[in-house]
């Protein structure tokens, strides 16, 4: 059975490629490189660069390597870029997500499993964010995964195609044995920006906001270890094989840590004292966003095996140091 893997050379795809090859699957990657890497993979991934929105090819590709499942992951990912370029972002990932519903339920596929995202749930009134919260995101990226999300389902129901949706809280760290990481050059997310600092790469480290409604005052996040989230993926494959229901899962750890203590753990791993200063909020970040992830753990046998702040940013300090060594 060969899985397709849809944006399986950028920083997380690369991961489920990973834990899919570990575990013994054969994959085939669909991946424009837009903004993913082919060195990201291994040699025994096999990697067709094209576009998931082109109907032909991803028509000829199910066919030749008699596909039946699929991992959706490939997307426009910059929150801001999606402001400003709404509908780059709903045709990106809303319209190519609708396109390749429609080869997969044409070519018989019965088994999909897709990447969404916390943002779906917008500024939520709780910090324990369960999936039956309403959903109510505030960007254009977070709505063009929410109408992606009710795509599926709705074509799910119509044509006999089982899912997994999971909403992934703030992914962070690096493949441990130094195999993937997060190579994304200009990437915003706190962790590697963080870890960048501590590289000398960039000047300081900005703490957007420091009067939240939290004990610090700095944002709390629920950041996920990418190897224990692409174990996820594994695991709701195995769930759908054996029949299991079609679900909407919170993929985090259900507990969060702080922006300042993101940076206690990079200055204590790294021996660096990391510069930062002080910068206003930025529009739209909630004091707080943890995931309630008790349905994850309960509906899969999902153990995570890197679920330590200090491993998360020493592996992903080690990506960064070979990224300036290559
Ligand atoms: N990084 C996070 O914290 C986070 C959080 C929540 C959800 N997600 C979701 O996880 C998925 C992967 O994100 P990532 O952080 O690895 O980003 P990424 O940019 O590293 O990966 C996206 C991959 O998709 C490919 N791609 C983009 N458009 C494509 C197209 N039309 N056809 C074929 N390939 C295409 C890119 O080249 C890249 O390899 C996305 O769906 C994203 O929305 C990420
Ligand atoms: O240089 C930085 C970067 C971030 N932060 C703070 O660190 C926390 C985490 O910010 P990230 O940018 O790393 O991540 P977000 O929580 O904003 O968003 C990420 O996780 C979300 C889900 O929780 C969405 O999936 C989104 O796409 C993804 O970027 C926030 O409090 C943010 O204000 C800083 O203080 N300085």
């Amino acid at each position: 059975m060969t899985i397709l893997v849809t944006g399986g050379a950028g920083y997380i795809g690369a991961h489920v490629v990973l834990a899919l090859l570990d575990a013994g699957e054969d994959v085939v990657v669909l991946d424009d490189l837009s903004t993913g890497d082919r060195a990201s993979l291994p040699g025994s991934a096999r990697l067709v660069v094209g576009d998931v929105g082109d109907r032909d090819l991803v028509g000829r590709v199910l066919d030749e390597a008699g596909i039946a499942e699929i991992v959706h992951l490939a997307a426009k990912v910059i929150v801001p870029v999606s402001v400003v370029d709404p509908l780059g972002y709903y045709e990106a990932n809303t319209g190519k997500t609708r396109a390749l519903l429609e080869v997969a339920v044409a070519a018989g596929v019965s088994r999909l499993v897709f990447s969404s995202t916390a943002a779906v749930y917008g500024v939520p009134d709780t910090h324990l964010v369960s999936e039956d919260h309403v959903p109510a995101p505030i960007n254009p990226y977070g709505r063009s995964k929410l109408m992606s999300e009710w795509m599926i389902a709705d074509a799910a129901r119509a044509h006999g195609l089982s899912f997994v949706i999971l909403r992934y809280f703030n992914v962070a760290g690096a493949d441990p044995h130094g195999r993937a990481g997060q190579s994304t050059p200009d990437a915003t997310h706190l962790v590697k920006v963080a870890c960048q600092t501590a590289l000398g790469q960039r000047p300081h480290l900005a703490i957007y906001g420091n009067d939240f409604g939290t004990p610090d005052g700095t944002g709390i996040r629920d950041y996920v270890h990418v190897s224990d989230l692409a174990d996820a993926h594994r695991a709701a494959l195995g769930h759908l094989r054996e029949g299991g229901e079609s679900l909407v899962l919170n993929a985090g750890y259900g507990h969060g840590v702080s922006v300042r203590e993101v940076i206690d753990s990079v200055r204590r791993v790294s021996g660096v004292d990391i510069p930062v200063m002080s910068a206003p909020r930025r529009a739209g970040d909630p004091d707080a966003l943890i995931a309630d992830a008790s349905r994850l753990r309960q509906r899969f046998a999902w153990s995570p095996r890197h679920d330590d702040l200090d491993q998360i940013i020493a592996q992903a300090l080690s990506w960064e140091r070979r990224l300036m060594g290559s």
